[in-house]
């Protein structure tokens, strides 16, 4: 079961698709961990600071 099965099995929620928020301190690692979530294929190689704000659609993998 991946995170995004046990978060939404804890929340009571069964949803095919999910909206999530990240928010942190600059340089704090929120690119870095949403760009884990993805499937290996779409990941970035190289992470630079975002500009702004960044908005990302994509399914997700077993991660843990
Ligand atoms: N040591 C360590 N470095 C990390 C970790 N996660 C991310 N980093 C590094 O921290 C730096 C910033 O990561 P980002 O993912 O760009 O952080 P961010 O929160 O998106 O930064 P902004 O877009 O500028 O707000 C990068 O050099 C990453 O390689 C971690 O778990 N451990
Ligand atoms: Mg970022």
């Amino acid at each position: 079961m991946g995170l995004f099965d046990k978060l939404s099995s804890m929340l009571k929620i069964k949803k095919e698709q999910i909206n999530i928020l990240v928010v942190g301190l600059n340089n704090s690692g929120k690119s870095t961990i949403v760009n884990r979530f993805k499937n290996p294929d779409e990941r970035s190689n190289v992470i630079v600071p975002t500009v702004g704000f960044s908005i990302e659609r994509f399914q997700t993998v077993k991660v843990f």
